[in-house]
């Protein structure tokens, strides 16, 4: 009998971010392996024109939460949305919801946040620092509470190139930051941001920096722990191989390079590739759940859940096995045949931008225009090119997560805990997960079906012949004009020509010879 599964059971769980890639996921997770937990309440926000309980209901009819009606179909009964906004004053909770959320929670599992690069600082700072620090307060209030779960990033400290399990403080404390939002205005705030941030490469790795200063700072009596993912990929394993369901991470650009817009990129084939599965994290998120309850730690813990230092992937290696994975399982409707050249070199990287991304983008809006069409390639590249731009420093670089505490906690697992609360990616085969993501993105982000594969294949074929015939036009074209101004190439092209006759002519002399 596992012994976290059965630490849920009877436990009222809270749970931000619900809604969000490793909520969905980890809310999976509780409902399968403890089905007679007493309630999840989530915290979730109108959005897209739907209700709080539309959004749940979307979600529990989902492929993802379809093993969790066979073990638990009263899943609906056992979820409580709440109303709730993070942005606003008590996160616009009810009195009576908060009542009821206040005397009830056992468990809060805190994974709510903004994970945009881009975000202004205000934004980032409310939702990734104030929000943590409110919802701390609440935890402060709920008698009942036995442990507060904190998803922060590995990258919350990617200036540093070795990481330990532990908080660093940033220079500017996060309450004067909190307090400077109030009375800032936006211009000032952007002006300063640059110099807040110092050497992280955008607000969302600066913020969820101070996120974790604040829990360490407020956790007054708590009982808690922070996780630190690395960059979350597809389900590994459960509940079935390559769920996904966002952009985030390296799935825009798989999608980007499946379809043959993005190819080639200014990263080092050689840096790790820190991927982590969801499913994983979700994993230890719950082993580190029922640790902290009910072992208690002394201090808050901070556990890495990080792939290098366990079983190092690297992003050539998987962008070889992305392209080898475009070639069984083509992506419908391609723009261009996919390739990735992984270039280090700036200037090289901006040439191939030029002539790989740019050029058949403007290309491709000419031949729109002259079909009656509207151009829209050039700016769908301009954003792609952006995205890529605010994803480069992550590829170009490797860090080092020291992971004492994941390991600690991996011993003192049973050994059917390890097995249905598998966090060791020392068993993960990345070649197979890889072709598995890729076949997740296809099936559960792009929702192409496989009996297109014959057609996707056939058009990759016309891609790539409409490639020759263009390469072949283009330097014949060049060819003419240069053989029609330059007195050299004319001299190149006779030395060609004659050496081209005389190689046929000796091979015709001896072959006539033989016979
Ligand atoms: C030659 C190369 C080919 C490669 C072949 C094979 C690939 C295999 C190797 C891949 C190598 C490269 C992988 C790089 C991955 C590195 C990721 C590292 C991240 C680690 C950081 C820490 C991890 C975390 O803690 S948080 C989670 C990470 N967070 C994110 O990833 C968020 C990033 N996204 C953003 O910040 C924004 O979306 C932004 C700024 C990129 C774009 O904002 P904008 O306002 O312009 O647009 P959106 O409305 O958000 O979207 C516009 C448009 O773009 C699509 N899109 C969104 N995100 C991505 C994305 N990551 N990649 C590609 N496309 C994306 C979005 O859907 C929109 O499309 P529309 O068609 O316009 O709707
Ligand atoms: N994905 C990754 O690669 C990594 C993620 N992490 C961390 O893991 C956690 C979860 O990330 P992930 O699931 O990928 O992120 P998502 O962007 O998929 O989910 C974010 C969640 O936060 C919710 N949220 C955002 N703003 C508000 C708000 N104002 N009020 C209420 N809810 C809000 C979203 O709700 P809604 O659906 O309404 O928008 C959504 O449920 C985050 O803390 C992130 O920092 C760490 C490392 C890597």
């Amino acid at each position: 009998m596992s012994m976290i599964a059965a630490f849920y059971g009877g436990k009222s769980i809270l749970i931000t971010g619900a809604t969000g890639f490793m909520g969905k996921v980890l809310m999976e997770k509780l409902f399968r392996t403890s089905p007679d937990l007493k309630v999840i309440y989530i915290l979730v926000r109108t959005k897209a024109g739907q209700t709080t309980q539309q959004r749940v209901f979307q979600i529990l009819n989902s492929k993802l939460f379809e093993k969790v009606k066979e073990v638990c179909p009263n899943v609906h009964e056992k979820i409580r949305a709440i109303y709730a906004d993070l942005n606003q004053n008590d996160f616009a909770i009810s009195k009576e919801d908060m009542q009821e959320l206040l005397s009830c929670t056992n468990i809060i599992f805190h994974c709510a946040a903004t994970v945009r690069f881009d975000d202004p600082l205000r934004h980032a700072v409310q939702l990734n620092v104030t929000a943590t620090q409110q919802l701390l307060l609440m935890a402060s209030q709920m008698p009942k509470l036995e442990a507060f779960i904190h998803i922060s990033t590995a990258f919350s400290n990617c200036n540093l190139k070795h990481i330990d399990e532990v908080i660093y403080p940033c220079p500017v404390e996060p309450k004067k930051i909190i307090d400077s939002m109030e009375w800032l205005d936006d211009a000032i705030i952007d002006e300063i941001t640059p110099k807040l941030i110092g050497d992280r490469p955008n607000t969302y790795t600066y913020t969820k920096a101070l996120g974790e200063m604040v829990v360490q700072q407020e956790s007054g009596n708590l009982n808690i722990a922070i996780i630190r993912p690395s960059i979350v990929g597809a389900t590994w394993q459960e509940p079935f191989p390559g769920w996904v369901d966002n952009l985030n991470g390296p799935s825009g650009l798989i999608i980007a390079a499946g379809k043959g817009f993005l190819r080639s990129i200014r990263a080092t084939p050689m840096a790790v590739a820190d991927l982590i599965p969801v499913d994983t994290v979700v994993n230890l998120t719950l082993a580190v759940g029922w640790y902290t309850a009910v072992h208690r730690p002394k201090s808050t813990l901070i556990y890495h859940c990080t792939s290098g230092n366990f079983n190092p992937c690297n992003w050539g290696k998987m962008g070889f096995q992305v392209l080898a994975t475009f070639e069984k399982v083509p992506f419908e409707r391609a723009f261009r045949r996919p390739n990735a050249d992984f270039t280090t070199n700036t200037i090289t990287s901006q040439y191939w931008n030029a002539v790989s991304h740019r050029a058949p983008a403007i290309i491709y809006d000419f031949y729109l225009r002259l079909t009656g069409r509207k151009p829209r390639m050039t700016k769908l590249m301009n954003r792609l090119l952006r995205t890529v731009s605010m994803l480069e420093y992550f590829v170009n670089r490797s860090w080092e997560w020291s992971t004492y505490n994941t390991e600690m906690l991996m011993s003192e697992l049973s050994p059917e805990d390890q097995r249905v609360f598998n966090f060791d990616v020392r068993q993960l085969n990345w070649l197979e997960y890889i072709e598995n993501y890729v076949l997740g993105i296809k099936k559960y982000l792009l929702k192409e079906d496989m009996a297109g594969i014959p057609e996707a294949k056939q058009h990759l074929r016309r891609l790539r012949n409409i490639h020759y015939l263009f390469n072949t036009a283009l330097f014949l074209i060049a060819w003419r004009l240069l053989i029609a101004r330059s007195q050299m190439a004319r001299n190149v092209w006779f030395f060609i020509v004659s050496f081209c006759y005389k190689f046929l002519s000796y091979f015709r002399a001896s072959s006539t010879l033989k016979v």
